[in-house]
Order: structure tokens, then C-alpha cells, then sequence
């Protein structure tokens, strides 16, 4: 998983030259897919833990991808890279794109193309050849954003809004009296938006067929693609119609299957679906890698279970090892879809949709309800056609902007000129002394700059820049072990006394849901829009407050926030706009400029820090660092 190693030697070095040249990122992922799919979207399934082995001593298939993980800069995915046949698809699937979407441009906002032949080849004998329509700016940028959305088309929408508001007892028509009683008991008295309009097109048409006849049922129900930002509670939205569609089953098969890309995930998905379950007599199971793949054969095949959640991995291996049937399947759950439907291993998907037709001797689409859900649904077309979806509804808040960010997440632009990035540790400091009483991560692009990072801070801190914070960090030197016992205590942690700081990559991105961690600072920017969005989904989640602080080192990296990231994005109308921190206010009651505080540096501060420096270089090479 960590694939890059620390290398002490260079720790200064880097320190300084890391800073200098990252007023523009290297690499992006959206050069290589319009996916923006990036190293941490081939992360292997538990953020916390090392490679493990497979029972023959090799690493696990899903490890492949992960040496790319750790450096979260320049990854590419393996599929895109390796799988030539593949590639000519896509690219043949986005030149249909674009031919289509040409086809849509009316004449008016055409550029007369003999025009600009007649420019360029007066004087030249040779004849111009014919190319495609130039489209004038203004319909280019909506003919882009609509191209980015183009794999959506086909859907039905269906828009929410945040109001959407409701108590779940609202429900009682349509839920089994003990199920919502599970609700109300262990989850909330009232749906959060996504989960009402979830709840609201699905429960009358689970009901109905469960009534009437279900020899349609899932045809009638039809699939479910669900856009929702990061902490809405997109769990809960798609466990509760599960539930309410098994709750008085009698004989035990299996009829869902949730595959989700992270053993964390697994664990709190079993979670949410095992308390909802209650009193219903439900078998829900779990395979995961860490568990022997022949017990969770010989256990699946004593005990059928009801509702099974999997990592895509361990789940091929069972249907090689006929461990399970998909000849009952009702429902095909999808939870952090784009990220799994980048994960090409074992040709999972493929694998998975030809089992379903063979087991269920049905090759039309609608055999089985897929119900597809991530904060950055997967926007590539080819990818969303493998699922073979039918009469598919998408759950969606804006049809104009790709991904939403949390109601109550409140961004802030940190600009630091490039003459002063080399300081952006020193700054990050007076950032984390703004801070009161905090839970906080920090994203860094690497392995090694979460390492280094952290041992200069504690540094600095140590020679009295700063104030006490407790900092740590998820990196490779530490044992799986000791990763797990890391995010744990940080989940657990107070912070009445002092700041509690994780540093870490994108590994922490996705699937941690720690409800009261109140500040990201993405001090190294992120590659895409999508890890934008997941980075930033760790706070500001169930509809808490939350800040993300965005450190933009130059013009470069603020350029590329603006039109490869915000133009993503959007945001509720009642939500706080982005602000400038140079422009203030700060979330603080200081009356201070804090835009110059945070960036400027004292003489007597600019001693210090070098002075950590130096200690940081001795320490990596093993020289005494006290001074
Ligand atoms: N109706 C509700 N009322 C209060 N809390 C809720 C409700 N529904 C879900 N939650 C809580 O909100 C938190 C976030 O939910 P969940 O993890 O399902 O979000 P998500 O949309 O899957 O986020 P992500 O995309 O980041 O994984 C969880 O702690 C969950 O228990």
C-alpha cells in the first residue's frame, strides 16, 4: 500500500525544494481520464493496513494498484495504461460523444470553417481537409459541461433539495413497524434529504410488488443512480428500502449484495444494516480479505446469507468458488460506485454481470435492482453501460455542476506567493494556531511529505514556534497494527485542551466517517475534483459544520483550483460562498489582518525555522537534532 519508502537522506532537501516547485501541480489526473480517476481511486480496501498476502504468499490482486497509492501526484490508473483494446473504446466512445454533441449545435453558433481555411491556406496550393465545426466560446463551455454529464442522459432525474427534510414516522405506511422502530431507535427521528426522496420513489413500488405480484418486481422498481454529497447519509438511504424489502422474508437466500471498495467500509455498512435488522432474523454477512476465503466458503455454503457485503476482490473469489448463487438476487448495491468501477482487477464487474445472467438465466437489463451511489458519481459513460442498467432513475441536486459539497462546509483560499512556499510548514503552523480546540486532517500529496511533515511541525513546535498540538501521522514506518490504533484514537480523541492533527495521505480520503472533525486543509492540492470532493467530505458531515482550508502556493495551483476544480462543484444556495482568507474574515473573533498574519514571517520565527530545519535533516541522518 505504501509503496513509497522514507528516505532520510532526502528529508531537507525536500523540504525546501518540495515547497519551491509546487506553485503548479506536475500532474493531473484529468490529462489522463476524464474521470480525474488518480492513485487513491486504486487504493486497496483497508486505508489503515498494509499489502497483505494472499494464501499463496503473493499480494493480493487489489495491492497491484496500490504502489501508486502513497504519492498521490502522477499516478496513473493501471487500466487506463495497460489495457490498450480498452483505451481505443473510450476514445472511441468520446469521439461518438462529441460527434453527438456537434450534431446539437445550431448553425448560428457554428464558426464558418471555409472563413478560416480561406485564411490559412491562401497562397498554398494544397487543399484544406475537412474538419469538424469550431464552436464558438459560450456554447463550448456549456457543450463541456454537458459532455461531462453525457453518461446521464438516459436517466430519469429526479432533483432534492436540501429542505427535503422529514420525520421518518411519516413513513409508517411504508416501513415494517419494527424497521422503523430500529430508525428512530438507533440512527434519527428525521430523514436527511436524499434519504426522503430515496425513501419516497422506491418504498410505494417495493411495497406494491411485495403486495401484489413479484414476479416484476425489480424491473418495476428499476435502478437507482444516486449523486449525493459526502456525508448525506447515503448508507442509510439505500439500507432502509433493503431492509423493508427483506424484513419478512422466510427463507434465507441471498437477495442483496452490497460490494463496497474499503474493509472500513464493510465494517460500517454491516453496522448500519445489522441495527436496522433487528428482530428480523436476517443473515447478514461480511467476506473480507483478512478473513480465510475457505471458512467464508464452507460458512456461506451452510448458511446462506440474507444480505452479503464485499470488497469486489473477495467477491470474485467466491463466485469462482461457487460459494454463492446469484439465482435469488434481488438488489446489486454500488456504494462508492466511481471508485469502484475504477478498480479493474479481476475484471470484477464484467465478471459479476455475467454471473447474474447466467445464475438468474435472464440476460435483460432490470433482472436485478442496481442501486449505484457516490458523492462523484462516475461520469464515464462505458463505465455506467458494464452495469447494464435499466429504467434508471438519478437521484441528483444540481444537473449543471457535477458534485455537491456538504450544506454547511465553509472553504477558504489560502494564497501563499511563490517567493514564500518554502515557508508553506511555518504557515501551516500559524494556520494550525488559528485553530481552537480542533480535529483536524491534513492532505498531503505523499507518504514521505506526511512523515516529514509531521516531524518538522513537532520541531518547530519543540523549539517554541507555535503551540502544543498533538500530531501524528499514518505512514508506512508504522505496523498495520499500529495505522488502525492511529485513526482509532484520533476518532475517539477530545480536543478540549489542544488541536488533535492527523497527517495523511489520500488514504484517508474516503470512507472515514468521524462526525466531529471540524477542519481539512488540503496543504497539498488535490488532483481532481472528485478527490476535492472526498477530501473535504471528511468534515462538515450529517449535516455539521465544517471548514476546508486550502493552501494555493502561486498562481499555478490557484488557476488550477478555480477551473479544474470550483468549476465542478456546487454548492446549496444557502451555503457559504468560498472566501479568500487574504480578504478575511477568518473564523476567528481576532481583529487582526489574518491574511497577513498567517503568511507573514518575523525575522526572529524565520531563525527558528531553519534552525528546525537543520534539526529535522540531523535527525533523518541520525545526527543528535538538539541544539
Ligand atoms: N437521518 C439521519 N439523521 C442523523 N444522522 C444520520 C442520518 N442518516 C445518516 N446519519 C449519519 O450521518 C453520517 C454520514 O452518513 P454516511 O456515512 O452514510 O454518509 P455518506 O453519504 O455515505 O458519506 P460518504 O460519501 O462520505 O461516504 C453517519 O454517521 C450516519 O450515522
Amino acid at each position: 500500500m505504501f509503496a513509497v519508502r522514507f528516505d532520510p537522506n532526502n528529508i531537507v532537501q525536500e523540504a525546501v525544494a518540495g515547497e519551491e516547485s509546487s506553485s503548479r501541480p506536475v500532474k493531473r489526473a484529468r490529462d489522463l481520464d476524464d474521470e480525474g480517476s488518480n492513485s487513491s481511486d486504486d487504493e486497496e480496501e483497508d486505508v489503515t493496513e498494509i499489502p497483505e498476502k494472499d494464501e499463496n504468499g503473493t499480494p493480493e490482486a487489489e495491492d497491484s494498484t496500490s504502489s501508486n497509492v502513497a504519492d498521490g501526484e502522477g499516478d496513473i490508473d493501471m487500466e487506463e495504461t495497460h489495457e490498450l483494446p480498452k483505451k481505443h473504446s473510450s476514445i472511441i466512445s468520446r469521439f461518438k460523444q462529441t460527434i453527438s454533441l456537434q450534431d446539437q449545435i445550431s448553425p448560428k453558433d457554428m464558426v464558418d470553417n471555409q472563413e478560416i481555411a480561406q485564411e490559412h491556406v491562401s497562397g498554398n496550393a494544397l487543399e484544406q481537409i475537412p474538419q469538424p465545426a469550431i464552436v464558438k466560446d459560450r456554447l463550448s463551455k456549456q457543450a463541456a459541461s454537458e459532455h461531462k454529464s453525457v453518461a446521464w442522459l438516459n436517466t430519469t432525474k429526479i432533483h432534492y433539495d436540501n429542505s427535503m427534510i422529514k420525520p421518518f414516522s411519516d413513513f409508517s405506511n411504508h416501513l415494517h413497524p419494527r424497521l422503523l422502530q430500529n430508525i428512530q431507535k438507533h440512527f434519527s427521528s428525521e430523514s436527511f434529504p436524499i434519504q426522503t426522496a430515496l425513501l419516497e420513489n422506491v418504498l410505494p413500488v417495493i411495497n406494491f410488488s411485495l403486495e401484489a405480484t413479484r414476479k416484476h418486481l425489480t424491473r418495476r422498481v428499476g435502478d437507482v443512480l444516486v449523486n449525493a454529497s459526502t456525508g448525506s447519509g447515503k448508507t442509510l438511504a439505500y439500507s432502509i428500502p433493503i431492509a423493508q424489502l427483506l424484513f419478512k422474508r422466510t427463507v434465507n437466500r441471498l437477495r442483496v449484495l452490497i460490494v463496497v471498495p474499503t474493509k472500513l467500509l464493510i465494517n460500517q455498512v454491516y453496522d448500519t444494516i445489522s441495527k436496522l435488522s433487528q428482530g428480523s432474523g436476517l443473515i447478514v454477512s461480511i467476506s473480507k480479505l483478512e478473513n480465510s476465503v475457505r471458512e467464508e466458503h464452507k460458512k456461506f455454503l451452510q448458511s446462506e446469507p440474507d444480505i452479503l457485503i464485499s470488497t469486489p476482490g473477495r467477491l470474485v473469489d467466491h463466485l469462482q468458488m461457487q460459494s454463492i448463487s446469484m439465482r435469488n438476487l434481488q438488489v446489486l448495491i454500488l456504494d462508492e460506485a466511481d471508485h469502484l468501477l475504477n478498480q479493474s482487477f479481476q475484471n470484477w464487474c464484467p465478471e459479476l454481470m455475467q454471473r447474474i445472467a447466467t445464475d438468474k438465466q435472464d440476460e435483460r437489463p432490470g433482472n436485478v435492482i442496481k442501486m449505484v451511489f457516490s458523492a462523484t458519481l462516475t461520469t464515464n459513460t462505458e463505465k455506467l453501460h458494464g452495469l447494464n442498467l435499466h429504467n434508471s432513475k438519478l437521484f441528483l441536486m444540481d444537473s449543471v455542476k457535477l458534485y455537491n459539497l456538504p450544506a454547511k462546509l465553509q472553504e477558504f483560499l489560502i494564497r501563499i506567493p511563490t517567493a514564500k512556499s518554502s515557508y508553506k510548514p511555518l504557515i501551516l503552523l500559524h494556520l494550525l494556531d488559528f485553530l481552537k480546540k480542533s480535529k483536524i486532517l491534513v492532505f498531503v500529496k505523499s507518504n514521505e511529505a506526511s512523515m516529514r511533515l509531521a516531524c518538522l511541525l513537532n520541531i518547530m513546535i519543540g523549539k517554541g514556534l507555535g503551540q502544543q498540538h498533538a500530531i501524528q501521522t499514518i505512514n508506512s514506518n508504522s505496523s498495520k497494527a499500529e495505522n488502525k490504533r492511529l485513526v482509532a484514537e484520533f476518532a475517539r480523541a477530545h480536543c478540549r485542551l489542544q488541536n488533535r492533527i492527523l497527517i495523511t495521505t489520500d488514504l484517508m480520503s474516503r470512507g472515514i466517517d468521524i462526525n466531529d472533525i471540524s477542519d481539512v486543509i488540503n496543504y497539498d492540492p488535490p488532483i481532481s475534483s472528485q478527490q476535492y470532493v472526498h477530501r473535504c467530505g471528511r468534515t462538515a458531515r450529517a449535516h455539521s459544520d465544517g471548514n476546508a482550508y486550502n493552501f494555493l502556493v502561486g498562481k499555478g495551483e490557484k488557476d488550477f483550483w478555480e477551473h479544474h476544480i470550483d468549476e465542478d462543484l456546487s454548492r446549496d444556495v444557502t451555503a457559504p460562498a468560498p472566501k479568500d482568507w487574504n480578504e478575511g474574515p477568518a473564523p476567528s473573533e481576532s481583529t487582526e489582518d489574518n491574511g497577513k498574519a498567517l503568511i507573514s514571517i518575523s525575522d526572529e520565527e524565520e531563525q527558528t525555522y531553519k534552525e528546525s530545519l537543520v534539526a529535522l535533516k540531523d535527525k533523518a541522518t541520525g545526527k543528535s537534532s538538539e541544539t
